[in-house]
């Protein structure tokens, strides 16, 4: 195969249906001043918010989606993604990928992304979301580690970035920093081990608008 053609093979366990992702899709809706406001380097960057431009494409041998089988999991019947190696702190796991979207709308019938629970905020300012519910890459496969059977608290978490291979602001999985789970000695021993699932805090607001959707629809 030459060197300048796509690659066509998606991960193991990748969901039939989903289109598997390279690099994000834009949605047509998104404004010349929205593409523009995610396309400049934001002034306050910290250096270790980058997906840095030797990043291949995926699919990512740091990670590996798994269907969830332990009846104890809250997401039982569904996947999560685990560590294929073990993961340093505050390292870079996996990019976030997606379809980048308008993140509000006042057209009639909305963007079609309000009840997405693959949505996260790529520029709050600009209003530009990227939510891979319909197509992405492994990432879209990390659960909240809420009720997830010794888990006390999430390993991993979503920051935006900088992706220096397309010049633009994106979303990635990293570990957390030892400085985030430990301090003094614990700080050494932190980060994923091979085979753990990787798992992050969606956020209060995340379960909270959840249940308010779940009790609306019993009272119905
Ligand atoms: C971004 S997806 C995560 C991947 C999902 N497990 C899958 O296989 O597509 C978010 C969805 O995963 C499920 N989920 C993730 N973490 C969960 C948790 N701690 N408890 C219950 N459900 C969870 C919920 O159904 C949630 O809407």
């Amino acid at each position: 195969m030459g060197k300048s053609q796509p690659q066509t093979t998606a991960p193991k366990n990748w969901p039939a249906g989903i289109p598997y992702l390279y690099t994000p899709v834009y949605s047509p809706r998104l404004t010349k001043s929205q593409l523009q406001a995610i396309r400049t380097l934001p002034p306050d960057l910290n250096p270790t918010d980058i997906i840095p431009r030797a990043l291949k494409p995926g699919p990512s041998a740091n990670v590996r989606i798994t269907a969830i089988t332990d009846p104890r999991h809250p997401a039982c019947g569904q996947c999560g993604l685990f560590a294929a190696r073990d993961i340093q702190p505050g390292e870079l796991i996996v990019p976030y990928l997606g379809e980048v979207h308008p993140g509000t709308t006042t057209e009639i019938g909305g963007t079609g992304h309000e009840e997405s629970d693959y949505d996260l905020w790529l520029d709050h300012d600009a209003d530009v979301a990227v939510d891979a519910a319909k197509m992405g890459n492994e990432a879209r496969f990390v659960n909240d580690y809420r009720g997830v059977p010794d888990a006390q608290r999430a390993n991993a978490e979503f920051r935006a970035v900088w992706d220096e291979r397309r010049g633009e602001k994106g979303m990635a999985v990293f570990a957390l920093p030892a400085s985030k789970r430990a301090v003094g000695k614990k700080a050494a021993s932190v980060g994923i081990a091979k085979g753990q699932e990787i798992l992050v805090s969606y956020g209060k607001g995340f379960w909270g608008k959840r249940r308010e959707e779940t009790e609306t629809w019993e009272e119905v």
